[in-house]
């Protein structure tokens, strides 16, 4: 996926991943990171998601990085704020109130030289196709302390079209693309069953969402 694809999506406001209530996996399972308020949290690929705004309810700093312009600006519209802009190496840093949105290419986050004892990845892993998986797990372990931690959601489905987000990541990818950085522990494995919409369209016989806890190492 290059920036085009996601800049084209986000210009024609087809952003299905977006959701207009906060995870149930980030809030059935945050307490597995023994977050402590105060510490900042990653969110990579962060769009303009509601749970930005559910993790700074709970005391925590955040720092998102997203690629579209249009994200960042609804982000903070939608939250009734008004951010301050400046240049920060390869970004433009929108900040306001506890929310610091890095808009630019995650993958030169680590240029920033910060370092995160907290993450938090819904459909981030998931939206890159395999060739750039391993360039995403290396950038991650770069930007976390050791002992840091990552709760992580993922998707696993049948679909036949396996070009475009989301895709499947099941658990020995996860596995496979983290281990030797992370210890790599699976919370939650939930089945959507017959009503979820790609399975009711035919699209997957199933769709899976996993959530998993990524300690570094
Ligand atoms: C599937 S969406 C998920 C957004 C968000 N995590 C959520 O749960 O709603 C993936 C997002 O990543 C952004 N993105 C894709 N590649 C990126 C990159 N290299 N750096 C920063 N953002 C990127 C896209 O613009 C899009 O908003």
């Amino acid at each position: 996926m290059d920036a085009n694809f996601w800049h084209e999506r986000w210009q024609a406001a087809r952003i299905g991943f977006h959701q207009s209530d906060i995870n149930a996996h980030l809030q059935q399972c945050w307490e597995h990171t023994d977050a402590e308020a105060g510490n900042e949290v990653l969110v990579p690929l962060c769009g303009k998601s509601l749970d930005m705004r559910w993790l700074a309810e709970q005391g925590h700093a955040v720092a998102g990085f997203e690629l579209s312009p249009l994200a960042v600006k609804d982000f903070f519209a939608e939250t009734g704020l008004t951010p301050s802009c400046k240049e920060e190496g390869p970004f433009l840093c929108w900040q306001q109130g506890p929310f610091s949105l890095y808009e630019g290419d995650f993958f030169k986050a680590s240029e920033l030289g910060l370092q995160f004892k907290l993450a938090y990845d819904r459909a981030a892993l998931i939206a890159l196709p395999p060739d750039m998986r391993p360039a995403y797990a290396e950038q991650l372990a770069q930007l976390m302390e050791r002992g840091g931690r990552v709760l992580m959601v993922t998707v696993k489905h049948d679909a036949r079209d396996d070009q475009t987000p989301p895709f499947s990541v099941p658990e020995a990818e996860v596995r496979a693309l983290f281990e030797s950085l992370f210890e790599v522990t699976l919370l939650e494995h939930t089945s959507a069953g017959a009503q979820h919409r790609r399975v009711a369209s035919g699209e997957c016989s199933y769709f899976d969402e996993l959530c998993f806890l990524l300690t570094r190492r």
